[in-house]
C-alpha cells in the first residue's frame, strides 16, 4: 500500500465582509479589511490507496472544504494537500457548468481530467447510458432537475476513471434504484483498489460502504481510524448533541467555535445571532 491523499498542517480560510464596499476597496489594494473565518485549520492526515474514507461530520464543519481541497477545486491558504494521481469531485453543485448542455459538459469534464477526444468519444455513450437523462442531453444543464445533475455528474466522474473518487453528498438526492446502482458503480471501483472520499451524512452508508472514517468537526479533526469506531464516537456525541436545547446548542457552537478557530457566521440553525455573538465574544 502507498500514501494516495496527504493533508500536512493544511489552512483554508475565507475573507468575511461585513461590506460590500470593503470587499471592493481590497480588489484594488493590497490592504485586506474584513475578518478571516476558518473552515479548517491546520488538518493533516493521510490515506492509503484502497481505502474508502467517509467524511462525517455536523452542517458547516468542513466536509465540502476537504473534499474541494482533495479534488483540486480550491487551494489551501497554509499547509500542502497532496494527491497521487487524478482525483474527480461527483458533488450536486460543484463540477457542471450550467450554461453548457450534459454533452458540452462531457467533454469539458473530459478535457479537464486530461482525456483525449477519442478517449471522451469512447466513454460518452456510457455516461449517457449511466445517467438516465435521456433527451436533456443536449439541454442546458441549469433546466436540469438536482437529481439529474447529480446523475450526469456522477456518470461523468465514474466513467473518466480517475484514481480518486471525491463523492460529495451527490446520492442524497437520487431515487434509492439509482442510488443503488451508484453503490455498485462504487464497488466496481473499490474492488479495483482505487480511493474513495465519501461525504454523506447518512452513517447507514458510511458504515456500510467505507473503511475508514474522518470526522471533522469545526474546522479540525475530531476523530480518524477504522469505520466502525469512529462512527460509534461520532453517534455517541450526536446523541448528547440532539438532546441539547436550543441554547444550550448555542453556547457549544460557540465554545468550539473559540477552541478550533473555526468561521464566525457558519451555523445554520443558530436564530439567535445577536445571543451568538455575545457567548462568543465573552
Ligand atoms: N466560499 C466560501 N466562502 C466563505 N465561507 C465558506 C465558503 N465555503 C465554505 N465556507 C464556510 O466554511 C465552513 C465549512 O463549510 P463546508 O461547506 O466545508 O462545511 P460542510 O461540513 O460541508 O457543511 P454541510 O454539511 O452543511 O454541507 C462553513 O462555515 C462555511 O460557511
Amino acid at each position: 500500500m502507498s500514501t494516495k491523499v496527504e493533508f500536512k498542517n493544511v489552512t483554508k480560510k475565507y475573507k468575511m465582509y461585513t461590506r460590500q464596499i470593503d470587499k471592493i476597496k481590497d480588489l484594488f489594494t493590497s490592504k485586506e479589511s474584513g475578518d478571516f473565518h476558518y473552515a479548517l485549520s491546520d488538518v493533516s492526515f493521510s490515506v492509503e490507496s484502497g481505502e474508502i474514507v467517509g467524511i462525517i461530520g455536523l452542517n458547516g464543519s468542513g466536509k465540502s472544504t476537504m473534499s474541494n481541497l482533495i479534488s483540486g477545486v480550491t487551494m489551501p491558504n497554509e499547509g500542502d494537500v497532496y494527491v497521487n494521481g487524478t482525483a474527480s469531485l461527483i458533488a450536486i453543485s460543484a463540477g457542471l457548468n450550467g450554461q453548457l448542455t450534459g454533452l458540452e459538459n462531457i467533454e469539458l469534464k473530459g478535457l479537464m481530467m486530461g482525456l483525449s477526444k477519442k478517449q471522451i468519444q469512447e466513454i460518452t455513450p456510457k455516461v449517457i447510458e449511466f445517467a438516465e437523462v435521456g433527451k436533456f442531453i443536449n439541454q442546458p444543464v441549469k433546466n436540469y432537475s438536482s437529481g439529474m445533475r447529480s446523475r450526469l455528474g456522477f456518470a461523468i466522474s465514474i466513467n473518466i476513471d480517475p484514481d480518486v473518487l471525491v463523492i460529495d453528498e451527490a446520492l442524497s438526492v437520487g431515487d434509492p434504484t439509482f442510488t443503488q446502482k451508484c453503490l455498485d458503480k462504487m464497488n466496481e471501483f473499490k474492488e479495483n483498489g482505487k480511493t474513495i472520499f465519501f461525504i454523506s451524512h447518512s452513517l447507514g452508508q458510511v458504515k456500510s460502504f467505507c473503511t475508514k472514517a474522518i470526522w471533522v468537526h469545526y474546522g479540525k479533526i475530531k476523530d480518524y481510524g477504522d469505520v466502525l469506531p469512529v462512527t460509534a464516537q461520532y453517534q455517541k456525541f450526536l446523541a448528547d448533541y440532539q438532546k441539547m436545547t436550543p441554547e444550550e446548542r448555542i453556547k457549544f457552537k460557540a465554545e468550539q467555535l473559540k477552541e478550533n478557530n473555526h468561521g464566525l457566521l457558519m451555523t445554520n440553525d443558530v436564530k439567535t445571532k445577536k445571543g451568538f455573538f455575545d457567548i462568543f465574544k465573552k
